[in-house]
C-alpha cells in the first residue's frame, strides 16, 4: 500500500481569547455531529492544564450531545479522582460539573483509583479501557479518536509526553507510565504516538503570549523535535491548531480563515 503523508496542520488564529473559546466550541460540536451521524458516539480525548477552561463554550450549549460523549484522557496525573492535580478532577470542575444532564459517568473513562501504587498495572488497566472502546467496537489496530484535544507546555510537552524522554520512541504502548516527569506531579500516564497519531482530529489549543515562543518552534521548526510538532496524524487523520494572536504573535507558518 503506498504511504500517504500526514497532512499539514492546519492553524486557525482567532484574534481574542474569547473568539478562541467559541471557535474552538464551534468546531467541536462539528466533530461531534459528524461523528454521531456515523457511529451514534462521540470518542473524545481531553487534556489537562489550561484546556479545560478553553471548552466553556460548550456548556448551556444545546447542540452538545452529552449523552453520546465517551471521554477519555490523554494524559492523567496519578493521585487520587478529586486530588487538585488530577486532570479529572479539573474537566469536572471547569466542565462536566456545570452540566446537566451531562456525560454518563460510565462513558467518562478515569484511571482506576485502586490501582494508584502500581503504575504498570494502572496504565495496562487504560489501556484495556481503550482496547474495550475501539479494539471491541471498531475492530481497529489502533484507536481512532474522533478527536483528540491537546495542550502545550512551554517545553514543547504534549500529554505527559517530556523533551529527551524515553516515551517519545514508544511504539507499541497505546498508555505509558511515567515516574520522572519534570513537571510536578512526578507519577502520570500517557497517550503515546500511536494513539495520538492514529486520531481521526487532533487540535491543539493555545492561549495567551506566554506560548507565544514555544509555538514558534512547534510550528515554524518542527525538525528541532519537540513532542507537541511529533504529533502528526497519519492520513486521513487531521491536525488542526486553535490559538488566539497572543501566543501566535510569532508564528510564521501559514494561517488558515476559520470558517463558521
Ligand atoms: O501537565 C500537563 O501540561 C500540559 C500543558 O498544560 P498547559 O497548562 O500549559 O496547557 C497539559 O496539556 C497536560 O494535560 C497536563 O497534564
Amino acid at each position: 500500500m503506498p504511504h500517504t503523508a500526514p497532512d499539514p496542520p492546519v492553524l486557525c488564529v482567532f484574534p481574542t481569547p474569547a473568539e478562541l473559546v467559541d471557535g474552538l466550541a464551534h468546531f467541536i460540536i462539528k466533530a461531534q455531529k459528524e461523528s454521531v451521524e456515523k457511529k451514534g458516539r462521540f470518542t473524545i480525548a481531553l487534556s489537562g492544564g489550561s484546556l479545560p477552561k478553553q471548552l466553556s463554550g460548550l456548556i448551556n450549549n444545546p447542540a452538545v450531545k452529552w449523552d453520546k460523549w465517551h471521554v477519555f484522557y490523554a494524559d492523567e496525573r496519578v493521585v487520587p479522582l478529586d486530588h487538585e492535580d488530577s486532570n479529572h478532577a479539573l474537566c469536572v470542575r471547569e466542565l462536566f460539573s456545570k452540566v446537566t444532564p451531562g456525560v454518563p459517568r460510565e462513558q467518562i473513562h478515569t484511571i482506576d483509583p485502586d490501582l494508584l501504587d502500581d503504575l504498570e498495572e494502572l496504565s495496562d488497566a487504560y489501556e484495556k479501557e481503550l482496547i474495550q472502546e475501539f479494539a471491541m467496537k471498531d475492530s481497529a489496530r489502533f484507536p481512532v479518536f474522533d478527536l483528540i484535544l491537546l495542550g502545550i507546555g512551554p517545553d514543547g510537552h504534549t500529554c505527559s509526553l517530556f523533551p529527551g524522554h524515553e516515551l517519545l520512541s514508544e511504539e507499541d504502548r497505546w498508555v505509558a507510565y511515567i515516574e520522572d516527569s519534570p513537571k510536578p506531579p512526578p507519577k502520570r500516564i500517557t497517550f503515546t504516538y500511536p494513539v495520538l497519531n492514529h486520531a481521526a482530529r487532533v487540535a491543539f489549543v493555545a492561549s495567551g503570549a506566554g506560548k507565544q515562543d514555544t509555538l514558534h518552534t512547534v510550528l515554524d521548526e518542527p525538525e528541532q523535535g519537540l513532542p507537541a510538532s511529533r504529533v502528526r496524524p497519519a492520513h486521513p487523520g487531521h491536525l488542526y491548531w486553535f490559538v488566539d494572536q497572543a501566543a501566535a504573535e510569532k508564528v510564521q507558518y501559514p494561517r488558515t480563515p476559520f470558517k463558521l
